[in-house]
């Protein structure tokens, strides 16, 4: 096969020297079909990916510079129950050059940047599978998402399991080699020394360092990762992993873990062996959740999803893998932590949701109880970076959900939630001006 590079359509320059974006070359000028308005403020303490937390909430709203009639683009959306969130990474600082990244899951190794969820890749692009919990007008409300607020959206697309799903495939695979394919540990370098200065800058966070709103304890570390480093999957309840470890990350990585406000019964019924859909009722539509159908087992180095239900409509009969990880993405070197507030921080969150004068309510959670939730779900997969999580223990936490400001810290298999106070203003929407984004 002749590589396209050689065959392929030529970028053409502008007199200035750039690229000229161009459809056929792929060098696109995106336009942000709009901007979410999360209810993360920053990175840190925003979710490594969006199944490790139901309750965080987002909206989206169309461009009318897009679409004159916003609305028209969303119609017959309102069908599907989840959605993948094409973004951009635009808070990263600068677009990543590195072919090799050092996930957490490898302490320290590299490995391809392509065979990560990294945040620094190329096109700085972001793929979220997000509950779609309704379409109003020309906006989209969302929950379960792992993007900050402001995060330009590229590209809405209904997830659709026959298609998006291996679990799904109708048709016999073809043959699979497992033994070509194994992503042994070989192939991850663990002493290469050529880490350059932009790998080093992701290694050690300095690509954007994180405000800290207190004096007290100011971090003086050289880096304050976020939680984006550990971006491949998280772990996730103690209980749930102590149960079906393998099943609860692979179900993570592939956006299908249940939500960490569902029980352990929940999860057994999810990778239980029949997968009758589960509805659930919304403003009076009954939407279907995806199942996870199969269950993940250590193979050599690589972690399988096998089928559990043979009479599972999408099923294959023969037991052969669907889908494969490798091991060191499903064994989690993180443990999950219990999650513990203290009088003073019940007491904060109390009086952040009263409505007393003067007093700013929640906008993206329902109740007092559900920022409970969604604190104690980034908190127990442990948002903190390997770094701070080995050198910097005794430093205080800092991160902001809707309108709660946090501080905390990390014991031996806890976080303990301090204070909680009301954040400032969350960030503004980014105008019209200066929207436009280069991929090219
Ligand atoms: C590891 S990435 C995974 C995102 C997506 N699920 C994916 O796989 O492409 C998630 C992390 O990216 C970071 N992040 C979220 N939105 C961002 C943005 N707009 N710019 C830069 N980093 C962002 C947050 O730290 C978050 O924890």
């Amino acid at each position: 096969m002749r590589a396209l590079e050689e065959t392929g359509p030529r970028p053409t320059a502008t007199p200035c020297g750039c690229m000229k974006p161009d459809l056929e070359t792929g060098n696109l000028l995106t336009e942000p079909v709009g901007y979410l308005e999360s209810c993360f403020s920053a990175k840190n303490g925003t979710p490594r990916q969006p199944s490790i937390c139901s309750y965080s909430r987002a909206c989206l709203r169309i461009r009318k510079r897009i679409f004159n009639n916003p609305e028209h683009s969303l119609m017959g959306l309102e069908q599907f129950s989840h959605v993948w969130i094409l973004f951009v990474f635009h808070k990263n600082g600068h677009l990543s050059c590195k072919a090799k990244v050092q996930p957490p899951r490898l302490n320290g190794a590299k490995t391809g940047v392509f065979s990560t969820r990294s945040p620094h890749r190329p096109n700085a692009i972001g793929l979220t599978l997000a509950k779609l919990e309704k379409v109003e007008g020309g906006a989209i409300y969302l929950s379960g998402i792992d993007m900050i607020h402001g995060t330009p959206v590229l590209d809405i697309k209904p997830y659709i399991a026959e298609y998006d799903s291996p679990q799904n495939v109708m048709e016999p695979l073809a043959d699979f080699n497992l033994q070509n394919n194994q992503h042994t540990p070989n192939t991850v370098s663990q002493s290469d020394s050529k880490t350059d200065s932009c790998d080093q800058r992701q290694l050690s966070g300095c690509d954007e360092p994180q405000p800290h709103h207190s004096t007290k304890k100011k971090p003086k570390c050289p880096e304050d990762r976020t939680s984006e480093e550990n971006y491949l999957t998280h772990s996730d309840t103690a209980k749930i992993q102590q149960a079906f470890p393998m099943h609860r990350e692979i179900a993570a990585d592939f956006g299908l873990e249940s939500r960490c406000d569902q029980s352990s019964s929940m999860a057994e019924e999810q990778i239980g062996p029949y997968c009758p859909e589960k509805s659930f009722s919304e403003k009076g539509t009954d939407k279907k959740l995806e199942r996870v159908e199969g269950a993940a087992v250590l193979q050599g180095s690589r972690a399988e999803t096998q089928p559990m239900a043979p009479h599972c409509p999408a099923g294959r009969a023969d037991g052969a893998p669907r889908s494969v990880v490798p091991a060191w993405v499903t064994e989690a070197p993180v443990a999950t932590l219990e999650v513990r507030f203290t009088p003073h921080a019940e007491m904060d969150l109390g009086q952040l949701s009263s409505q007393d004068v003067g007093q700013a309510s929640f906008k993206y959670f329902q109740s007092a109880e559900e920022a409970k939730h969604a604190i104690e779900a980034v908190l127990s997969a442990d948002p903190r970076s390997v770094y701070r999580r080995k050198l910097c223990q005794d430093r205080l936490f800092y991160f902001t959900v809707d309108i709660a400001h946090v501080t905390c810290w990390f014991g031996d298999g806890f976080a303990e939630v301090l204070r909680i106070k009301p954040a400032s203003e969350p960030v503004h929407m980014t105008g019209p001006v200066g929207s436009l984004v280069s991929l090219g």
